[in-house]
């Protein structure tokens, strides 16, 4: 990619101390040379699994791990906060394993675990059982069922567990590989957890022998903040996805742009990149991120999305913000999102003025700010 005369593998060089001088020191210091040298190095082909990767130590031994376990997969669970990328690993474990050739079907356990919806006095789903037969099931969010939805989760596990292997089948489905009704059976069920599901100190809001048999094959999704180096990679790869799907070239991050992405905290994590990316890539009229480009990041997301209550108390034990200027601004970053930056269709949809959506937008969000991140309006500083 980009127009630069010099191939990638002659900027490799300077690219790597790019990368280091900008995690490493003051980003003042940063020129703009090294800054485009880091855009348009391919980042040394770090490993990859379906889109997902890193090249931090701990995603490198995390991608290596499921690059060698998904063609055995059964059953397991992804860990991680949310916005870490547990859904776009299943999706790379189910790309990788036995049940490619099947289809993916994402659910949220807490609909997967819903009597009425089976009939016939099913205990879960047998309509999406039959969707993903031969396929994987992916039942998101497991951390948010009641402890109702915990014991039919227990005795789905035995029922699963008691099916015939994946080479007989065959015999289970009609002839012509559909299912007949009632007899879908996934060759993977994926589950995941937004918070750790076996607690060393009882009492648990979640059955631990259910966490025990989901636990028996784990893969912990780290934060953005335990894998900073990841970042610029991150942003690289944000950057071209979204100039393929929007049509418009950006080519990476200018000068100054890195230091402020690498200070603040991601609370929510990649998907709060990806945001914070989208939002500047529709800002920009250059073809470089500027920091003035920057949305304010902690308004892009509200600062701690409560998870849903169980009643045995499985939501977060972070305090919720439920602060209605974050929540406006967020909601109103997503509204320009969808009409791709253009403000007037925004505030028609929002149904405000356009002096109003200018005036959301400008106001300075003083409760946003982090304790690394004091002022964060639209110019990020003069670094
Ligand atoms: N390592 C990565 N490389 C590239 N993109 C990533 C990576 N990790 C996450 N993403 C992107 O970040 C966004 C969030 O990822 P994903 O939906 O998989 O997270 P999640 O952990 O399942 O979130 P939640 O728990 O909130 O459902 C997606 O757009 C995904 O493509």
């Amino acid at each position: 990619m980009g127009s630069t005369a010099r191939s990638s593998s002659q900027w490799s060089g300077s690219a790597k101390g790019a990368a280091s001088s900008l995690l490493h020191s003051s980003p003042q210091h940063t020129s703009v040379q090294a800054v485009s040298a880091y855009a348009e190095s391919e980042f040394e082909n770090p490993p990859n699994i379906f889109g997902l990767t890193g090249r931090s130590p701990v995603m490198r031994q995390l991608i290596l791990q499921m690059q060698r376990m998904a063609p055995r997969l059964t059953l397991f669970t992804l860990e991680g906060e949310d916005g870490t990328g547990k859904t776009l690993a299943a999706r790379a474990l189910h790309a990788n394993g036995s049940a490619a050739d099947g289809p993916f079907v994402p659910c949220l356990a807490s609909r997967f675990f819903t009597p009425s919806e089976g009939g016939g006095g099913a205990r879960w789903s047998t309509a999406a059982l039959e969707q993903a037969h031969r396929g994987m099931l992916f039942l998101d969010r497991v951390h948010q069922l009641s402890p109702d939805q915990q014991d039919m989760l227990a005795d789905f596990l035995r029922w699963f567990d008691h099916q015939p292997s994946q080479a007989s089948q065959l015999e289970l489905g009609s002839q012509d590989g559909e299912p007949t009704p009632g007899t879908g059976l996934p060759a993977q069920v994926a589950f995941s957890s937004s918070i750790p599901l076996r607690k060393a100190d009882p009492p648990s809001p979640f059955r631990q022998d259910v966490a025990s048999r989901l636990y028996a094959v784990r893969f912990r999704l780290p934060a953005l903040r335990e894998r900073r180096e990841d970042i610029p990679m991150l942003a690289q790869t944000l950057i071209q996805r979204f100039s393929r799907a929007y049509r418009k070239t950006v080519r990476g991050l200018g000068p100054g742009t890195i230091a402020p992405l690498l200070r603040h905290g991601w609370p929510g994590n990649v998907r709060e990149l990806d945001q914070v990316i989208t939002a500047a890539c529709l800002e920009t009229t250059s073809q470089w991120i500027r920091p003035i480009d920057l949305p304010p990041f902690s308004s892009l997301i509200p600062q701690s999305v409560p998870l849903n209550p169980g009643p045995r108390g499985t939501e977060s034990t972070e305090e919720p913000s439920w602060n209605l200027d974050a929540v406006i601004r967020f909601h109103v970053h997503k509204v320009l999102q969808h009409t791709r930056g253009n403000k007037l269709r925004a505030a028609k949809l929002l149904g405000v003025s356009r002096s109003t959506l200018y005036r959301v937008l400008a106001a300075e969000p003083a409760t946003f700010a982090t304790p690394n991140h004091p002022s964060p309006t639209r110019n990020h500083g003069t670094e």
